[in-house]
């Protein structure tokens, strides 16, 4: 199933609580946060205690984008805060393997991220351990940027690497992803459809479903 995983980024801070709770009643399944620590990435976002805050909004599945260095340092503290998928990028973990297990033993759905230079080969070894990838369409570290073309045969690719294995497991996009480039996305292999300019300018509620219309 093809679910839409809005990231709050691209939300008006100053009414957090209110425009996640819109496109929670308009129908969006998860919810994706953006954690950056300005290091992993050039950007500071926000961390833990908005998240333990929002906790209280919504039921919706909280998908918690990590872009920190040496992730490990935090899964705990995201795990009680009510993270429900924890995603690590895999440029971001010295022992990917390791932090892996930490989520699982915190009963947590597991992601790998993986940056747009780096091939989906090397997830080889931890593919098993995985309840999600995601494939990252922009480089990391802001909203509003432009799709890179060139994921889209990395989504096909990283579809045919799970199935080849007889594996069924998610694949979420995220970066510049929009009513325009969605079916395509989709086609390629992608069922988990990050989005945040898209959803959160103009009006939210007919965005996310104008977004499930074409993800059907
Ligand atoms: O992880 C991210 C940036 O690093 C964001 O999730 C992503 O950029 C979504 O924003 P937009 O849809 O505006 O591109
Ligand atoms: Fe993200």
């Amino acid at each position: 199933m093809n679910k839409l995983s809005p990231s709050i980024l691209a939300a008006d801070f100053s009414k957090l609580g209110e425009e996640v709770k819109k496109i929670d009643q308009a129908g969006a399944e998860y919810l994706h946060i953006d954690v950056m620590d300005g290091m992993f990435v050039p950007s500071i976002s926000f961390g833990i205690p908005v998240i333990k805050s929002l906790r209280k909004k919504t039921s919706r599945v909280f998908d918690v984008h990590l872009m920190i260095e040496d992730p490990d340092r935090y899964i705990r503290d995201f795990a009680d805060a009510g993270a429900d998928i924890i995603t690590v990028h895999y440029e971001a973990c010295k022992h990917l393997h390791r932090t892996i297990q930490q989520i699982k033993e915190c009963g947590k759905k597991v992601c790998v991220a993986l940056n747009p230079a780096t091939p989906v080969e090397v997830l080889e070894y931890v593919l098993d351990d995985l309840d999600m990838v995601l494939i990252m369409s922009v480089n990391p570290g802001f909203g509003g940027q432009k799709f890179i073309p060139f994921t889209l045969e990395k989504l096909r690719k990283l579809r045919h690497f799970i199935s080849d294995r007889g594996m069924d497991i998610d694949i979420e996009v995220d970066g510049g992803v929009n009513l325009d480039n969605v079916e395509d996305i989709i086609k390629a292999g992608a069922n988990i459809i990050v989005a945040g300019t898209a959803v959160f300018s103009g009006d939210k509620a007919n965005n996310v479903k104008l977004f499930y219309d074409k993800m059907k």
